[in-house]
C-alpha cells in the first residue's frame, strides 16, 4: 500500500541558510509521530512545506500518491491536510462559533459564494460536534480574546479538524500552555485524533509529552532528519540525546519519564 504522505529529497533554502535538506519521510494513516529538534532545526519549515505555506526549493511531496507541490495552503487543506499553529491563528474579537464557521470557508467549502451562507444549520451542528470532541463546547459563544490559552490552542486544532483531514500537523500544540495543563490538553487532542484515521504529526519540545503520546519520532538536526523510528528507540539514541535533546534521558527510570499509556504502535 502506498504511503499517505511521502516526501522525496525535500529541500528549502533561504538565501545562504539551508533550513531543510534531504528530507525523506513516509507516513501511514493512523500513525502518531512526534517531531523533535532544537530551535532552528527545520521543524516548522518542514510543516510549512507540507501544508503549502512555504514552497520547497527542491524535491517532491506526495499526499495520497499525488504531488502537492505548488498548491496553496487552502488547496492543500482541501486535499486533506490540516494544521494548527505555534501561535493559534484565530479571529480574537469573534466568538468561538464564528471562528469555526470561518474555518469551514477555508478548509471545507470548495466553492466560496456570497449565496452560500456560512451560518447554516448543518455547519453549526458540525461545529458543535467537533467542539464537543475537543471538550470546549461550553465556550461556543465566548469571544476568543477572553479565553484561556489552552482553550485557544484546542480551538485552533478543532478548526483544522472540521474537514476530517487525513493528515494533521500540529505545530507545538502545548506551547504557551501551563506545565500542569499540558497533559490534559494532549489527552483531549489525542483521544480525538485516535478516533479518526488521520495520521498525526506534532512538534514538541517536552520529551515527557513525546514519550507519552508519540508512537514514532522524527528527530531534526540542522535541517536534516537525524533519526526516524519508534519513540523509545530514537530517544535512547546517544546522538539524538546529545544533538537534539541536549541532555541524557534515562528511559529505564519509571520516575524520570512518563510512560506511554495507550497507543497503536
Ligand atoms: N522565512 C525565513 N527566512 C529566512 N530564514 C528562515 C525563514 N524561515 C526559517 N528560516 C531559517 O531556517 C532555519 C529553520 O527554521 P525553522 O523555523 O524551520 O526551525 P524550527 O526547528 O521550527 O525552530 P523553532 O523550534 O525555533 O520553531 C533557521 O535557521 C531559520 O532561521
Amino acid at each position: 500500500m502506498s504511503a499517505l504522505l511521502k516526501t522525496v529529497n525535500l529541500e528549502r533554502t533561504f538565501g545562504a541558510v539551508t533550513a531543510a535538506t534531504d528530507i525523506n519521510v513516509e507516513l501511514s494513516s493512523g500513525e502518531i509521530v512526534g517531531v523533535i529538534g532544537s530551535n532552528g532545526a527545520g521543524k516548522t519549515t518542514f510543516i510549512n512545506m507540507v501544508t503549502g505555506y512555504t514552497q520547497p526549493s527542491g524535491g517532491d511531496i506526495l499526499f495520497r500518491g499525488k504531488s502537492i507541490i505548488g498548491k496553496s495552503p487552502r488547496e492543500v487543506s482541501l486535499a486533506g491536510v490540516g494544521r494548527s499553529f505555534q501561535v493559534a491563528q484565530l479571529f480574537q474579537e469573534l466568538t468561538v462559533l464564528d471562528n469555526m464557521l470561518i474555518a469551514f470557508g477555508f478548509s471545507v467549502d470548495r466553492k466560496l459564494s456570497f449565496l452560500k451562507p456560512l451560518r447554516s444549520t448543518d455547519k453549526i451542528d458540525k461545529a458543535h460536534a467537533v467542539l464537543r470532541e475537543y471538550e470546549i463546547e461550553d465556550y461556543v459563544d465566548e469571544i476568543v480574546s477572553t479565553l484561556p490559552q489552552g482553550v485557544r490552542k484546542l480551538l485552533d486544532i478543532a478548526m483544522a479538524m472540521l474537514s476530517d483531514p487525513g493528515l494533521m500537523l500540529l505545530d507545538e500544540p502545548t506551547s504557551g500552555v501551563a506545565v500542569e495543563d499540558k497533559f490534559i490538553l494532549m489527552d483531549t487532542v489525542m483521544a480525538a485524533v485516535r478516533k479518526s484515521d488521520a495520521a498525526t504529526l506534532f512538534v514538541e519540545h517536552d520529551m515527557e509529552v513525546v514519550l507519552r503520546y508519540a508512537d514514532r519520532v522524527l528527530a531534526f538536526y540542522d535541517g536534516r532528519v537525524l533519526a526516524d523510528g519508534p519513540t523509545q528507540k530514537v530517544l535512547s539514541d546517544p546522538k539524538v540525546q546529545e544533538l537534539v535533546v541536549g541532555h541524557h534521558l534515562d528511559l529505564s527510570d519509571e520516575n524520570s519519564v512518563t510512560k506511554k499509556e495507550s497507543g497503536n504502535a
